[in-house]
């Protein structure tokens, strides 16, 4: 498949710092890629460059073959965009709205204008005025109106911020089927891991500029058990005994471990005397990997941003 984006070698030097530290990465059409970094890893810089907002020191960004370095206006006419919170006139209409703005593109018709409306469930409410809409709506009129030049590429910063569950999900859906239908790639910057796995198929995580890994959601995910059983210092003894890796969980520990090697491991802590209360199977969530990928103590900062 031919990538809709790549950076190459993308790098951004402020006085003598490194913020971007050539990036490498390839954005495939129908895909949603989830951007996590700790606070001030570089993903707001790395945005910047990709939208025209800030200029690489080194790189480029290449849009549908064509290269932002060399070629600006014409790259960044495929790429849309969604803030948080984005601008809308709120005394107008959502309709009026998107008229004003696909006025900015060349060739957005009616039909259009109508098509991204149903892509993101507006139809009903689509005549009211926007001041009257909730949250959720907003950023649903957002991405309609991201969508009115039909880019192949979106980029979406922090876009379910502030939004209730049931909004977050649908926004959710109606993202999903638009990387599909318009066979759009879709690049999303959030702190919300949670969301991000349920929302994308792939992630890319920077940490200190550099791109640290970029991985499948599908991606099978090691098997863990979760393990609680007393003394503590002699279940620990005979995990590592067994060649196991451990790590202190809740009250008990994370073991790294296949499911047939349970029976046994249940076998010799009874041989031992042990008291077992639990020994089940952990899925590790985004969560826990990001932490162990970034070196983990940022998140709760992230989270309370
Ligand atoms: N104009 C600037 N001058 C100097 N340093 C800068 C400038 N802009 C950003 N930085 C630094 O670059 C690094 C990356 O910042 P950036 O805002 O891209 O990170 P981020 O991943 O978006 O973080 P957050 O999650 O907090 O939004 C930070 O260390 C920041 O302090």
């Amino acid at each position: 498949m031919k990538p809709v984006v790549e950076l190459k070698n993308l790098s951004k030097t402020i006085g003598s710092k490194k913020i971007i530290d050539s990036l490498n990465l390839s954005l495939y059409p129908g895909q949603i890629t989830g951007f996590l970094g700790p606070n001030g890893a570089g993903k707001t810089t790395t945005i910047r460059m990709m939208v025209g907002l800030m200029k690489q020191t080194g790189g480029d960004v290449i849009i549908e073959g064509i290269s932002l370095r060399d070629n600006f206006e014409e790259g960044l006419s495929k790429v849309g965009v969604i803030v948080e919170n984005p601008e809308m006139y709120k005394f107008m209409s959502g309709y009026k709205n998107l008229v004003h703005f696909a006025r900015m593109h060349k060739g957005v018709t009616k039909e259009r204008i109508d098509e991204v409306i149903r892509q993101v469930g507006m139809q009903n409410r689509i005549h009211e005025k926007v001041g009257t809409y909730s949250l959720g709506m907003r950023q649903r009129l957002g991405l309609a109106q991201a969508l009115l030049h039909r880019p192949k590429f979106l980029i979406l910063d922090e876009p379910t911020n502030g939004l209730d569950p049931a909004g977050i999900r649908e926004f959710r859906q109606y993202l999903r089927q638009i990387a599909e239908t318009e066979g759009v790639s879709v690049f999303v910057s959030s702190h919300m891991l949670s969301e991000i796995e349920l929302m994308c198929d792939r992630i890319a995580v920077i940490q200190n500029g550099k791109l640290i890994d970029i991985r499948e959601m599908s991606e099978t995910k090691e098997s863990y058990y979760y393990i609680e059983a007393t003394p503590l210092e002699k279940v620990k003894e005979l995990l590592v005994n067994e060649g196991l890796a451990v790590e202190v969980f809740k009250n008990g520990f994370l073991v790294n471990a296949e499911q047939q090697q349970i029976p046994g491991i249940i076998r010799s802590f009874i041989a031992e005397g042990l008291e077992v209360f639990a020994v089940q199977p952990h899925k590790k969530t985004l969560e826990d990997e990001f932490l162990e990928m970034t070196g983990g103590g940022q998140i709760a900062e992230s989270y309370a941003k």
